[in-house]
């Protein structure tokens, strides 16, 4: 894909000003006391654009809000506040039809595909009943879409008539991604699609979606740890820290220039990106803040060694720094080996 076209392009998902909180628990003696509610303040304000026909990849520490992230945009959690759009549309405002052609046309694919797998539905009866729900083929042509699903992940046909049990990690993983692709979808979101299974099979899964992503002009959200895989698949990626997208630039600009502090400290800390770094883990400096109570300001500021008095008070926002790099830093540029 030239990344030109998809610069210019119109986003096919547009993430505006995207707030999830999700409610704390509350004890019993917390109730009695009065005591007000507290909330994770999982997105705090997220603004994201997926491209047609691109791999966005979204990176950063566990807890920064990336898996909810990829649930509001596929609709299965709902935003406190801003709105996520699908091809222009309001994606909360869709109902009957439209809704489920949403429904249809942005995919999720999960980390562990066994536990939305029904143990007792063979391969062929799972991808039967998503290509009947959504009526994407005559009934008698069903089994011949099915083989062709299978020769598209690479799976052998004997499959078909397989439990999920009978399968590998990274086979069932294929099913997963077989019975997404059964309703043909526009978008796909990954969420820690490999991270579960072992480094061998990883790459092979990740290639697979990387062919398909190709062949089948899809638009694929890729969230995941590795670094490495984000950039080996990614055209573009995003970097969130504690609810927000601190920088997004094309994948091989955000390698060599990233420009946010925590984008430079979180490439630092995986020796693996740069062979010269090799066994130097640099860790990023203190601990991650608590989601219930995070810093003013910015969100960075208790662990950026650039900190000034303004990142205490005001929040940066997500601005045009270079082509093609979003950062969201009062400091930026920063040159990126500081
Ligand atoms: N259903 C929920 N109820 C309460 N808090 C939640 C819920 N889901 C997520 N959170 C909290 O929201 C924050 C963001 O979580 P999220 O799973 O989106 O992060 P993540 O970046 O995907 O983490 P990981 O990489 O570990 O999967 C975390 O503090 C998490 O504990």
């Amino acid at each position: 894909m030239s990344e030109v076209i998809a610069q210019r392009a119109l986003p096919i998902v547009s993430v505006e000003e995207a707030i999830v909180h999700f409610p704390v628990a509350q004890s019993i003696f917390e109730k009695i006391q009065g005591k007000p509610r507290k909330f994770v303040q999982a997105l705090n304000g997220v603004r994201l654009d997926l491209l047609p026909g691109e791999t966005l990849g979204v990176v950063g520490e566990s807890g920064c809000g990336k898996s909810t992230l990829a649930r509001t945009m596929v609709g299965l959690l709902q935003t406190n506040e801003g709105k996520i759009y699908f091809n222009g549309k309001d994606i909360a405002t869709l109902r009957g039809k439209a809704r489920r052609s949403f429904n249809r046309q942005v995919q999720m694919i999960f980390q562990d595909p066994y536990s939305s797998l029904n143990p007792r539905m063979t391969v062929g009866q799972v991808l039967t009943e998503a290509l009947s729900v959504h009526n994407m083929c005559p009934k008698e042509q069903i089994p011949a879409r099915i083989r062709e699903l299978m020769t598209l992940v690479r799976l052998p046909l004997d499959a078909i008539d397989k439990l999920p049990h009978e399968f590998s990690g990274g086979q069932r993983q294929r099913i997963g991604i077989s019975r997404a692709l059964a309703v043909e979808p526009q978008v796909l979101i990954a969420d820690e699609l490999v991270s579960a299974l072992d480094v061998s099979v990883q790459a092979q899964v990740v290639n697979l979606l990387l062919d398909l992503q190709q062949k089948l002009n899809l638009t694929v959200l890729f969230v995941a740890h590795d670094l490495r895989l984000v950039r080996h698949i990614s055209h573009r990626v995003a970097v969130m820290y504690l609810g927000e997208v601190v920088e997004v630039a094309d994948t091989e600009t955000l390698f060599n220039t990233p420009l946010h502090p925590y984008t430079q400290a979180l490439l630092r800390a995986a020796p693996s990106m740069d062979p010269c770094n090799r066994g130097k883990n640099v860790s990023l400096m203190g601990e991650l803040p608590s989601p219930l109570s995070p810093p003013s300001g910015c969100r960075f500021h208790t662990r950026c060694p650039y900190v000034t008095e303004r990142c205490r008070i005001e929040r940066p926002v997500l601005a045009t720094k270079a082509e093609g790099q979003r950062v969201a830093c009062h400091l930026a540029p920063v040159e990126s080996g500081a």
